[in-house]
Formats: C-alpha cells, sequence, structure tokens
C-alpha cells in the first residue's frame, strides 16, 4: 500500500490558449497537456502545438497526447513540438508502447481505463515499457473520446498498487485532495474540471486544482 506524505506532482491536459497555458505554469503544474486527436475539443494543430510548447519548454513539462497514432504522426509531433512525453491514450499494445518509446526518444505514458479493480490486470503488461502508468476511468459506452470525459471512479481500488502513478478521471478542485488522499497517486492529471465548457479552460480553476492537490 503506497502512503504518500509528498505533493503530488499535477498535469493540466488538453491546454490550447497562450493564456490558459500561461495560467497553468503560473499556478505551478509541472506537466502541461497538449491532445493530438481531431475528435477533441482540445485538438491541437501541429502549428499551434509547436507555439504553445515553445511558450511552456523548460518552464513545465510537455506532454504530446496521441490516441493510436501512426509512426508518421508521431516523427511530425516529435519534429514540430519536441515534447518531453508522450501520452499513448489509445488502445495501443506494450509492445506499440516500446516501439513508440525507442522511436521518439522520450518518457511516455500509456493511459489505462479503469471502471472497477479487476480492470487493473490490463496495466501489468505496460509496468516494463512505460515510464509511468496514467489510470484514468473507462469512458462511457457512448463516449465519442477515449479521455476528457470527466468521468471519476472508485479511487479505493488503487490503494494496493506500489509503483509511483498518475491518476485522472473527473478531477476537480473539489476533489483532488480527497482523490489523493485515498488513491495514494503520485500525480495528477486533469482537463475537463478546469473547463467552464469542453475546450475551454478556465485560469482560475486551473490556479484552484493547483492549490487543492498541493495542500492536503
Ligand atoms: O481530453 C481529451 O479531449 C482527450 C481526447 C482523447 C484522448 C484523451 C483525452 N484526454 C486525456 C487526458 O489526459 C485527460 O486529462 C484525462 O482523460 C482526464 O480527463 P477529465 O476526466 O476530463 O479530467
Amino acid at each position: 500500500m503506497s502512503l504518500r506524505s509528498e505533493a503530488p506532482l499535477v498535469k493540466i491536459c488538453g491546454l490550447s490558449t497562450p493564456d490558459t497555458l500561461e495560467a497553468a505554469i503560473t499556478a505551478g503544474a509541472d506537466q502541461i497537456g497538449l491532445v493530438f486527436f481531431p475528435k477533441s475539443p482540445r485538438h491541437v494543430s501541429l502549428e499551434q502545438a509547436r507555439a504553445l510548447a515553445d511558450q511552456a519548454r523548460g518552464r513545465a513539462a510537455i506532454v504530446g497526447l496521441t490516441v493510436d497514432a501512426t509512426d508518421g504522426a508521431i516523427d511530425a509531433i516529435m519534429e514540430a513540438v519536441r515534447p518531453d512525453w508522450l501520452q499513448l491514450h489509445g488502445s495501443e499494445t506494450p509492445e506499440r508502447v516500446a516501439a513508440v518509446k525507442q522511436r521518439a526518444g522520450v518518457f511516455v505514458m500509456k493511459a489505462v481505463g479503469l471502471a472497477t479493480a479487476a480492470d487493473l490486470a490490463a496495466a501489468e503488461p505496460y509496468a516494463q515499457v512505460t515510464d509511468r502508468i496514467l489510470f484514468d476511468a473507462k469512458p462511457p459506452k457512448d463516449a465519442a473520446l477515449p479521455g476528457g470525459n470527466g468521468v471519476a471512479f472508485d479511487w479505493t481500488i488503487l490503494k494496493p498498487i506500489d509503483e509511483p502513478f498518475m491518476l485522472s478521471g473527473g478531477l476537480s478542485p473539489d476533489n483532488v485532495a480527497e482523490a489523493v488522499r485515498i488513491s495514494g497517486a503520485a500525480a495528477v492529471d486533469v482537463s475537463s474540471g478546469v473547463e467552464t465548457e469542453p475546450g475551454r479552460k478556465d485560469a482560475a480553476l486551473i490556479a484552484a486544482f493547483v492549490h487543492a492537490a498541493r495542500c492536503r
């Protein structure tokens, strides 16, 4: 069982404007996520992402989020954006995760969707090939997106996990402190919980989230 005392690392995902990116960095976010998934309201073009990454570089770690991306798409992101991490949020196999990590030469985080404790087994094959597991809520059956759905799950199922992990899924300024306390997460990730509508991040909510995550 992991009982952590240090403050968790904070990632704000799905940033798409210079103002909200600046708000995240000013608030003290450790990682900023850029979504490359055209169906998402948070999708950014390579040009947008390049500018946002230039703004963030050296101030927060840059995470490029992809969903079952091809080698060509990975190469294009690496060349244009130069992220510090790639977040793989589709149905990438452990072999594919290893191949992407080798090809891109950066840290790789694999998202694993959870609804019940039985789903934890799906994370095991990724332990050796990924730098971090991101436990996210399983998307609702009719969801258009594999993530960023604002859905939470039972955080107690994560208590037995010993390795440091990142937690996401329905987190907000109101529940993140409790989520960290219950789950023992070393890191937290939020998207819709700091938005006023899908894709529209809010500077005050971002600041409140970072503060709440750190001040337990
Ligand atoms: O956020 C998106 O639009 C998205 C699209 C496709 C795949 C993943 C996506 N987001 C993943 C994230 O990292 C989110 O932060 C995570 O799923 C939590 O989202 P939320 O429950 O909205 O905080």
